[in-house]
C-alpha cells in the first residue's frame, strides 16, 4: 500500500479558514459499484458513481467532506470554478492521485416548475470523504477533509479506520443482479401537453422566430417498493456498457443515467468534445441496421439538425483552442438501442481557457437547447410542461489539475424511493412531425426503462 499526504489551508466565502487534509492509498481487488454499495448504510444520499464510455476510469465517492452549491444562477460556472480553485490552490495540489469534484449544472435555472427537482440547487458538486479512482488497472483510495479546525491525529485515525472498513467491505461485496423492480404504475405526465408542443414549436421555427428547438417530456412509474440505488446502477452497468454512466446523489434523489454523449474532456489541456444529434432505430439484423444507418447518413432533416451542434461546437472550439480538428462529415454512433450522427471535435486549450469555461460556453448545445440558443431556451420555457433538472445538463468531473470530462446527462433518470421520472428529448425543426417525435421519445427511454424492469416498446 502507497500512502502520500497532503494538508493545506484554504478560505472560504464566509472568510473562514479552511484545513484541507488528504492521503492516497493503493488497493486491490475492488469493483466501482462494491465501494459504491459499501456505502450503503453510513453515506445514503452523498454518493456518486461515474464511468467514462471508454471504460479507462471508473470514480465513486462515498460522503461529502466538502459541497460546492451555486449561490447565483447566473455565474454558477464561474462560482464552482473559483471554490474549486481557492480550495485547491489553483492547481498546486501535484499528487499522483489529485481531490475530485463531482456534479452537475441544471439545465436552465431560469425554468423551475414544482415537482422531483423541486429544491435541487443550479450547480451541485462534491468532493468525497472517500475516493476511490480505478484507471489502468490500478484503485487508488483516497481520504479527503476539509474542515474550519485543523483535525487531530485521533480524528484522522478514525477515518483511516472508516475508510479501511469500507474497503475491506466492498472487497467482500458480491453485486449479484437482482430480480428488476416490479412496477404497479406508468404513465406519461404531460403526453396531451408534449405533442401539442411539437405543433407550437414547428409552427415557431416555420415563423422564424428559432431554427431549432430540443422538446422533452418525462415518464413516471411507481413501483411496489423502494428500489435500490446499487442496484439500478448495476443494471446501466450490465445492460449499457457503451455509454457514460453515472449516478448521483442529492439526499433522496439519485439522478443516474448511460449517456453516449460527451460534452467536453480536458486531458493536459487537450480538448474534446463530440456533436450528437439525429437519430434513427437499431436494425433487427445486421442488414436492415446498416439499411436504417445509411438512411440516417443521407437524411436532410436530421442533418440539418446535427450540423446547428456542429457549427455551435466548432465555434465554440474555436474561440477557446487552437488546433481545432474535426471530420468534414458525420459518422454513425452506435448504441444499443438507437444510432447517432456524430461528429468528434478537438483542440488543444488557449491560455486561460479552462474545463468549466469550456462547459460554460457549450451548454446547452443545439442538441439538447436548440439554435439559436437564447431563441430556443424561451420556446423551451414556453412549451415544455417540466422541470428538466439535470437531464440534458452537464454532468462530470474536475481534478485539481484542471482534467476532467463532462457528459451530457441525457438517456437519465431520476429515483425517488418507490418513483422514478426518465426524461428524453428530441430536436424539433420545421419539418419535424409530432407523432414521429413521440416514438423517438420512446426508444430513447428504452435504457432507464429496462433497467427499471419496464416493458419495452417496438
Ligand atoms: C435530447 C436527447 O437526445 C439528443 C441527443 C442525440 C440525438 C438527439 C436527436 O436526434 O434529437 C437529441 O438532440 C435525448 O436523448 O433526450
Amino acid at each position: 500500500m502507497q500512502q502520500q499526504w497532503y494538508q493545506d489551508t484554504a478560505v472560504n466565502s464566509l472568510g473562514q479558514n479552511l484545513h484541507f487534509y488528504m492521503e492516497t492509498i493503493e488497493v486491490s481487488r475492488l469493483t466501482g459499484l462494491a465501494f459504491y454499495t459499501a456505502g450503503e448504510k453510513r453515506y445514503k444520499g452523498e454518493r456518486f458513481y461515474w464511468q467514462n464510455r471508454e471504460k479507462t476510469m471508473t470514480l465513486v465517492g462515498l460522503g461529502h467532506a466538502y459541497t460546492i452549491q451555486s449561490e447565483t444562477s447566473q455565474h454558477r460556472f464561474d462560482e464552482v470554478e473559483a471554490k474549486w480553485r481557492s480550495l485547491t490552490k489553483n492547481g498546486d495540489i501535484q499528487q499522483e492521485q489529485p481531490p475530485i469534484l463531482f456534479g452537475g449544472f441544471t439545465f436552465d435555472p431560469q425554468h423551475q416548475i414544482a415537482g422531483e427537482w423541486t429544491g435541487f440547487p443550479d450547480a451541485f458538486f462534491a468532493l468525497a470523504t472517500f475516493q476511490l479512482v480505478i484507471q489502468q488497472d490500478k484503485a487508488y483510495v483516497n481520504l479527503h477533509t476539509v474542515t474550519t479546525e485543523p483535525q487531530t491525529e485521533e480524528q484522522l485515525q478514525v477515518l483511516r479506520q472508516e475508510r479501511d472498513t469500507l474497503i475491506q467491505l466492498a472487497q467482500e461485496t458480491m453485486i449479484t443482479m437482482y430480480a428488476k423492480p416490479e412496477i404497479i404504475h406508468y404513465f406519461e405526465p404531460h403526453k396531451e401537453a408534449y405533442l401539442a408542443s411539437i405543433d407550437q414549436v414547428t409552427a415557431l421555427i416555420k415563423e422564424k422566430q428559432a431554427d431549432k428547438v430540443v422538446i422533452a417530456r418525462s415518464l413516471a412509474l411507481q413501483f411496489q417498493e423502494p428500489v435500490s440505488t446499487s442496484q439500478v446502477l448495476a443494471q446501466i452497468t450490465e445492460e449499457q456498457p457503451e455509454s457514460y454512466l453515472f449516478g448521483l446523489e442529492h439526499q433522496q434523489l439519485l439522478f443516474f443515467g448511460a449517456s453516449p454523449e460527451r460534452l467536453v474532456k480536458v486531458q493536459d489541456r487537450h480538448a474534446f468534445s463530440s456533436c450528437v444529434a439525429g437519430s434513427i432505430k437499431r436494425g433487427k439484423t445486421v442488414a436492415e441496421d446498416e439499411v436504417y444507418g445509411q438512411r440516417l447518413l443521407n437524411d436532410a432533416k436530421n442533418g440539418g439538425e446535427h450540423q446547428y451542434v456542429v457549427d455551435m461546437i466548432a465555434q465554440t472550439f474555436q474561440e477557446n483552442c487552437l488546433d481545432v480538428t474535426l471530420p468534414s462529415s458525420p459518422t454513425l454512433l452506435k448504441i444499443r438501442d438507437i444510432q447517432h450522427l456524430y461528429t468528434p471535435v478537438e483542440g488543444l486549450l488557449k491560455e486561460g481557457a479552462t474545463i468549466l469555461q469550456l462547459a460554460k460556453s457549450l451548454h446547452p448545445t443545439p442538441a439538447l437547447g436548440g439554435s439559436p440558443r437564447q431563441a430556443a431556451l424561451e420556446a423551451i420555457r414556453q412549451y415544455e410542461p417540466m422541470n428538466r433538472g439535470l437531464y440534458a445538463a452537464p454532468i462530470g468531473w474536475v481534478d485539481a489539475q484542471g482534467n476532467g470530462e463532462f457528459a451530457v446527462a441525457i438517456r437519465s433518470a431520476t429515483l425517488l424511493q418507490d418513483k422514478a421520472y426518465l426524461y428524453a428529448g428530441g430536436g424539433i425543426v420545421a419539418d419535424s412531425e409530432a407523432q414521429a417525435e413521440y416514438e423517438e421519445t420512446l426508444v430513447k427511454f428504452r435504457p432507464m426503462l429496462r433497467a427499471l424492469g419496464g416493458q419495452l416498446h417496438d
